[in-house]
């Protein structure tokens, strides 16, 4: 089995304001978010490639241009905890290569969630 990775960043403001009035994280606050995607492939491609890494370049794009740099309260339907966070960037990454296993999303240096189905 072959695994590879590619690292994703972008920069985003939210609020998590379902949580209670004194939790932190129902404050106004951002992250510098980085997103890792994992694909996997029993065989290789004729390049010797899971899938080239540069074919991923339209996730940079829909990241850049979705979340980057927004509040993500504005352009999400759904609680942008980490673990949502991961779920929703993996079936966007899934529908488009079906070699994607995981998606891992950390909002701090120390924390990480990852949504693997
Ligand atoms: N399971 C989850 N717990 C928390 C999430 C999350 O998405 N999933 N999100 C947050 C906050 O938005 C943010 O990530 C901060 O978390 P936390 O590590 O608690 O905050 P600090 O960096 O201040 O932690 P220190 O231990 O003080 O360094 C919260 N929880
Ligand atoms: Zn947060």
């Amino acid at each position: 089995m072959f695994t590879i990775t590619k690292e994703f960043h972008f920069s985003a403001s939210h609020q998590l304001s379902h949580l209670p009035e004194d939790h932190q994280c129902a404050r106004l606050h951002g992250h510098n978010y980085v997103v890792v995607v994992e694909l996997r492939a029993e065989e290789l491609n004729v390049d010797g490639f899971v899938r080239d890494y540069g074919e991923l370049k339209p996730f940079k794009t829909y990241i850049d241009e979705t979340f980057d740099h927004r509040h993500l309260n504005d352009v999400l339907d759904f609680a942008s905890t980490g673990e949502n966070m991961a779920r929703h960037l993996y079936e966007w990454c899934a529908g488009r290569w079906p070699e994607t296993t995981a998606v891992k999303v950390s909002e701090t240096p120390k924390t990480w969630a990852e949504y693997r189905p």
